[in-house]
Order: C-alpha cells, then structure tokens, then sequence
C-alpha cells in the first residue's frame, strides 16, 4: 500500500467552539491506483487532503504513507519527507500549487535542487515532464501570470510528476477547466497510473471522477458513507447519499432517476 489511513479523525476550533471535521475515515490505496474521494461542499475532502500532505493534524487515528507512520510527524520530518518528493498534490487553483514569482522552468526545477538532484539532471527533468503535460518548450521562461488556466493546471501537474512521487493527491484538478483541458490532464493522469504512480482524485463531482478513477469513495459529513469499485459504487450504490450523487449527475448514463426519486433520497438523509 502506498496510502493507509485508518479511523482518521480531525478537528477544528478550540474548546466550545471545536468539532469534527472528519470521523473514522479509513482509505488505503495501492500503487498505480487512483481513487475517486467524492463528496458536497463542505464534506471534508480538502481536510482529508490537508491532512495526508501534513498541513492539519490528526485528532486521533493513523496516517501512512509508503510504509511510513507520518500521523505524529513534526515540521521538521514533514519537510524531510517532501524534500524526498514521495508525495506530491495539485490544487484546483494553480496558482496555489505554483509560485507566481518562479518562471515555469524554476518551479519545475526547484523540487528537484530541493532533493539533490544536480542541476544538469534537474533541468533536463523538467523538459521532460514539460512535454509529458504536452506544454511546448518555449513555455519554460514564463511567468505563471503569462499562460492560460489550462497551461497553468498542466505546470502545476508536471511540477508534481518532476520529483516521481509514488502518491500525488490531486483536489479537484480539473475543475476549473474547460472541457478539451480536463480530456488531456485526465488522459495524463491515466497514462502516468500506468508506471505505477497512485493517485488520490478529489471532486464534488461524481461524473467527473467516474471515467477515471479505479475505486471510488463517497464522502458525507466527514464519514466515508461507501467505497468500492467505481463501476459497483456508480451502478448499484448502497447509501442513500451516493444513490443522490448517481442520480444528480447528469453526465452519467445511469442517472435515471426523476425529480421525485431525488427529493425522497434527500428526504431520507435529513431524516
Ligand atoms: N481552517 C478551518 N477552520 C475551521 N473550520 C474549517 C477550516 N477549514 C475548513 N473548515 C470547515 O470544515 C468543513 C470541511 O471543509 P473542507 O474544506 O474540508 O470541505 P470540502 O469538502 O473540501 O468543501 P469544498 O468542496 O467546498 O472545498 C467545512 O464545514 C468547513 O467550513
């Protein structure tokens, strides 16, 4: 296993004000795999991915990532473990995952100095994952300010990819992309799960997830409600919040069911 989390739970705010965010979360995911985590606004996808990357802490609960208990990991070992480059993420806004002041060559680049790796190798690396994401070479002397969302998203995933993590965790990646965008970042992601890199896709989304991910985990006010094959959880979903997903996704050809169907499921929910 590349990931293995176990009853994670995590918390915000202090005192009267502190509650849980996330509750018995339990996901693993094995190498070249790529896990769809679904679920509405504010149902603690982001906070399961912060937690993984070690930007929140764990309340209670185990985090591992490549063999390595990271739950009780200080700064200082967090930082260690990046340097490795094992883990990597991608956020919706590229700008968030790429450093506005670094020209496309030096955000491609620095991981890799980060980790040791000479410069020569570095840069020949990043040209390399450069027309990977298909981004033409004269790209690498811009600034991220000077290329589109779409070209942007590709920099933040190769920028990901440089350091040949064994995990990247990407939030929703495609999200902010226009439709011939999302294809090719997808069909990147597919190509790369082939050399056994993993992947932890994250939307609120279901159809988006649908065609790509290997497994498929729903979550639900901080609980993971359903997981299982994409195929089995899209086809004959078992809780009443993922049977809501299938039938609110429009770009699923199983989404059959009606207005009423939808507002007895809600209905059940909030009971
Ligand atoms: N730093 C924080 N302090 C306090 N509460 C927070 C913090 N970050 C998130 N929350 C709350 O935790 C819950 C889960 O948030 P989270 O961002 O993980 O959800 P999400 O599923 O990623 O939502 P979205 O799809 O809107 O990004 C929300 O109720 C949110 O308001």
């Amino acid at each position: 296993m590349i990931l293995r989390i176990s009853d994670l739970e995590v918390h915000y705010g202090h005192r009267r004000r502190r509650r849980a965010v996330l509750s018995g979360v339990s996901l693993s995911v094995s190498p070249g795999e790529i896990v769809g985590i679904v679920g509405e606004t504010g149902s603690g996808k982001s906070t399961l991915a912060r937690a993984v990357l070690g930007l929140v802490r764990a309340s209670a609960g185990r985090i591992v990532v490549d063999g390595e208990d990271v739950t009780g990991y200080r700064a200082r070992q967090w930082r260690s473990l990046r340097r490795r480059g094992v883990l990597q993420y991608v956020f919706q806004d590229p700008l968030r995952s790429l450093d506005p002041d670094l020209t496309v060559r030096d955000s491609l680049v620095e991981p890799l100095l980060v980790s040791g790796v000479p410069r020569a190798e570095a840069a020949e690396r990043a040209r390399k994952y450069l027309s990977r994401v298909r981004l033409e070479e004269e790209l690498l002397d811009r600034l991220p300010g000077r290329l589109s969302g779409g070209q942007r998203q590709r920099v933040a995933v190769a920028r990901a990819l440089v350091t040949e993590p064994r995990l990247v965790i990407l939030d929703e990646p495609v999200s902010a992309l226009d439709s011939a965008n999302r294809v090719q970042i997808l069909e990147i992601v597919k190509e790369l799960r082939a050399s056994g890199v993993a992947f932890v896709f994250i939307s609120h989304d279901l159809g988006s997830v649908a065609g790509i991910a290997d497994r498929i985990a729903v979550l639900y006010q901080g609980e993971l409600v359903e997981t299982g094959p994409a195929r089995a959880v899209i086809t004959s979903p078992e809780h009443p919040y993922t049977r809501l997903l299938v039938s609110s996704a429009p770009t699923l050809r199983t989404a059959s069911a009606g207005r009423a169907e939808r507002d007895a499921l809600r209905a059940l929910l909030d009971s």
